[in-house]
């Protein structure tokens, strides 16, 4: 089946826009030129006049719920909800029920993708069994089945030996270990972070050296180990420090940052709403600012959404007891494309680069780019149409987001993978 994408608007290499002709076969990309004729062979053609087609996003941090909390989402929902946010390939955290620490859930997660039929899933197997930080799980079993890496996403590594221990054997086996920094005698019960909101409400706060510090601790044992560590969802100044420190001396540290925390700081948080609730909290407008200058410079290496739905019932307990977690999948591109690249603050090529080939680059996935040869995994955007968040049209399960009501451009139309179109809107 051949599939020609007529007349998009495409990043070139140097950042600037050209319109291209695409065509798609075999699920490959197999030209991009000026000019195409269908040469009498069967083709879906698609007039994408004034649209923008890039490669298809790529989210390495995202929460699918299956097995256990079904409720909350399943490997299908979360991938259609992925599809409609423009994303093509994602990364699934393993604190499911059970928690993705043998091989057997490993196989299971990545049956139920291939059941579904729709974006590429990628998953990550727990560094403890459990993710308990008791008992390290088996590295070379859970790579076998498919594994991309390893992490406790959801809690972080408490003790260093145990984390020291993971990296050795993840390096052995030229595997990733994957970073959510916390220290939890710093945390006690905190719902947000320390700041205004928190002290205005009586709340107690969250302070940023719980994250920075497990930063600082497993940028020196990946010096000591020679692994490559990813930190999970960066939140605060001190991070982004120590992690340009780190990299400037040349340690394989790479890092990852999510829209709201370039977005929202926690003097936003409008009131006791648990849809303003996730983990790392909104920080201070200063750590936003670092943030935001981390992406820019490199510091921070990808955009991920941290995808983490929760169902309503579990949202309506308040803010104290809620769990920590919002939805992102289809409000990541547009609320970068709408504050940062519409306002003229960056180019457009940064933000597709940090959502796409950045990603690609640092996990070494064999997509993220238009080139010739290259899986036929693309998205096509709607640069122009301005349309309000409406959390009851997701199709995720979960409507956990502080952004409804936002008024966006930048929408996802149509997301193609291994040249099938797994979401069209309307065009
Ligand atoms: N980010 C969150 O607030 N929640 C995540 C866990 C996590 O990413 O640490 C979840 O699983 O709900
Ligand atoms: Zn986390
Ligand atoms: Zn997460």
């Amino acid at each position: 089946m051949t599939v020609i994408i007529k007349n998009a608007s495409v990043l070139n290499k140097e950042g600037v826009l050209e319109r291209k002709q695409i065509v798609l076969q075999n699920g490959i990309i197999s030209a991009v030129t000026d000019e195409y004729e269908a040469e009498g062979e069967a083709a879906e053609i698609i007039d994408a006049e004034g649209k923008l087609l890039i490669p298809g996003l790529i989210d390495m941090h995202v929460h699918l719920r299956e097995p256990g909390f079904e409720h909350k989402e399943t490997v299908e929902t979360g991938g259609r909800s992925a599809a409609k946010g423009g994303f093509t390939t994602i990364a699934c955290m393993p604190n499911t029920r059970p928690v993705t620490d043998s091989p057997e859930v490993v196989l299971l997660v990545k049956e139920k993708a291939r059941e579904a039929g729709l974006v590429k899933v990628l998953p990550y197997a727990a560094i403890t069994k459990n993710e308990l930080g008791r008992e390290l799980t088996d590295f070379a079993a859970l790579k076998e089945a498919g594994a991309i890496g390893f992490t406790d996403d959801g809690v972080g590594v408490q003790s260093a030996q145990m984390m020291k221990d993971a990296m050795k054997i993840a390096a052995s086996l030229d595997m990733p270990v994957i970073a959510h920094c916390e220290d939890n005698s710093l945390v006690v019960g905190g719902c947000v972070a320390e700041g205004t909101f928190a002290t205005a409400n009586g709340l107690i706060g969250i302070p940023n050296e719980s994250e920075a510090i497990h930063v600082g601790r497993d940028i020196l044992l990946a010096e000591a180990t020679g692994v490559h560590y990813h930190v999970c969802h960066v939140s605060t100044e001190q991070s982004v420090r120590l992690i340009r420190q780190a990299k400037e001396i040349g340690i394989k540290v790479t890092a990852e940052v999510c829209p709201h925390h370039l977005l929202l700081a926690e003097e936003d948080i409008p009131g006791m709403d648990a849809n303003w609730k996730m983990n790392p909290p909104l920080r201070s407008r200063r750590d936003v600012e670092a943030c935001i200058e981390g992406l820019l410079d490199g510091t921070l290496d990808i955009i991920v959404t941290d995808h983490a739905p929760h169902s309503e019932e579990e949202k309506a307990k308040g803010m104290e007891l809620a769990p920590f977690g919002i939805v992102g999948f289809e409000t990541a591109f547009p609320l970068l494309y709408t504050a940062f690249v519409a306002t003229g603050k960056w180019d457009l090529s940064l933000l597709v680069n940090r959502m796409t080939a950045a990603p690609a680059r640092v996990f070494r996935l064999n997509s993220g780019v238009l080139d010739i040869g290259s899986p036929a995994d693309l998205t096509l955007i709607d640069l122009e149409q301005e349309r309000e968040v409406d959390p009851s049209t997701f199709a995720s399960k979960g409507r956990n987001t502080p952004f409804a009501g936002w008024k966006l451009k930048g929408w996802p139309v149509m997301t193609w993978v291994d040249g099938k179109a797994i979401w069209t809107e309307r065009i």
